[in-house]
């Protein structure tokens, strides 16, 4: 038996939710650039569970759904406010997922029924969590979700406080789309561990969030930001990065354990990132970023991920630094529990083998004697 570090080239399990061939990205065959073109993340979030896009009337359904249940236990939010202020967003994620589970009565009804339910109501109730989670990190009350809006909307609409504007919105619901799933990365791979033991759905997302905290993972769009912040200006850019691979430290935003040739997801994020940038009159975020990029490509060979320039667009959509990889987990949790749904489908739980590399042959010695 001999180990493959990191799992890397290792096929784990079949699934028909999203594939990367060749360095497309597809999910349930629709190419990526073609949905963060034409798809609003509701009908991604469809196509992801169900297996197709919605009509009208579906989509129409699930958008009052997703309202309905959009709110979240009173009960959450007073333990919200007793976390640390300057606890990691992540882990008061994590912790409030999990504490989520407790105020469903159906959380352990493993029926198809109830967990496609509870797919939807955790969708609808992260955003609303994340949100609350910020407010109450400011100081400020947490405000109540909207009804009948878009996710990316009542997000904003919940984070500020005020009626987001247009163009926000659709920023935001593009980088839902782009975040949305992605084959087996490594939280979705948390995901579907946990609950092929036929643990339950909350018990998965949570397993999903504590791994896309890691900054090797979705945690590396908040790692971006800190280092745009340290860079400070674009004249110190090409020195600092350098300075970083003469150290072999790692760039964060860049490599990808897939794809070789590039990441698809990131073109658009840079698109939205200038885009934005010029619509404020300010581009050195973006100016900054594209050095950093071009730095890293000649000097490694290393591409951007969907993390870089994610991290230019939140900023510029006047999103603090801490909330996102929270985001990211808004998104993604469409896909982890669409894994989730697929796993209980054909489930056998997950238990490869480790090469035992430790010492043998050892004799218990009486503590004495140590
Ligand atoms: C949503 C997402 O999860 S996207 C990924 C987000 N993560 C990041 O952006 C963090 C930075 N990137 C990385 O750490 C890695 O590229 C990962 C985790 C994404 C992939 O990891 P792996 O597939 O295990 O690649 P690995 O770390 O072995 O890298 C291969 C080589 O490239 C180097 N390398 C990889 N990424 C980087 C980077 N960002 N900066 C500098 N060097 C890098 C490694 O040091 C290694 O070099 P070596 O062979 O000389 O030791
Ligand atoms: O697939 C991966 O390893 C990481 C990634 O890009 C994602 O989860 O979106």
């Amino acid at each position: 038996m001999t180990a493959t570090k990191g799992l890397e080239g290792i096929v784990a399990t079949t699934s028909t939710i999203s594939s990367i061939v060749d360095g497309v990205l597809t999910y349930r065959g629709y190419d990526i650039d073609d949905l963060a073109e034409h798809a609003s993340f509701e009908e991604v979030a469809y196509l992801l569970w169900f297996g197709k896009l919605p009509n009208e009337k579906e989509l129409k359904a699930l958008q009052q759904d997703l309202s309905d249940y959009a709110a979240i236990p009173d009960e959450l939010i007073e333990q919200i406010k007793l976390y640390p202020k300057d606890t990691n967003t992540m882990a008061a994620l994590r912790s409030a997922v999990s504490a989520l589970a407790l105020y469903d009565a159906e959380g352990d009804d493993m029926s198809r029924e109830a967990n496609d339910k509870k797919a939807i109501k955790l969708q609808a109730q992260l955003p609303t969590i994340v949100a609350a989670i910020a407010r109450i990190r400011q100081g400020k009350e947490p405000v109540a979700p909207k009804a009948g809006v878009s996710i990316s909307e009542n997000f904003l609409y919940m984070l500020r406080g005020e009626d987001p504007d247009e163009t926000s919105i659709k920023a935001l619901d593009q980088a839902l789309v782009l975040h949305a799933d992605h084959e087996l990365n490594a939280s979705t791979f948390a995901a579907r561990v946990t609950v092929a033991t036929l643990s339950d759905i909350y018990s998965g997302v949570t397993s999903a969030i504590g791994a896309l905290k890691g900054p090797l993972h979705g945690g590396a769009n908040e790692a971006v930001m800190k280092m745009l912040n340290e860079v400070g200006s674009i004249d110190r850019a090409q020195a600092y990065i350098q300075e970083k691979l003469d150290n072999r430290e790692k760039i964060m935003g860049f490599g990808h354990r897939v794809y070789k040739n590039g990441d698809p997801r990131a073109k658009h994020l840079q698109k939205m990132s200038r885009e934005l940038g010029k619509m404020k009159g300010d581009t050195t975020l973006y100016d900054m970023s594209v050095l950093i990029d071009e730095t890293v490509t000649n000097q490694k060979g290393l591409k951007p991920n969907v993390d870089f320039y994610s991290a230019s667009v939140y900023t510029q959509l006047g999103i603090e630094q801490e909330l996102f990889t929270p985001i990211f987990a808004i998104s993604r949790v469409s896909g982890w529990t669409a894994h989730i749904l697929e796993q209980y489908e054909g489930n056998r739980i997950i238990r490869p083998r480790a090469e035992y590399t430790g010492m043998t042959d050892q004799k218990y010695v009486p503590i004495e004697l140590r």
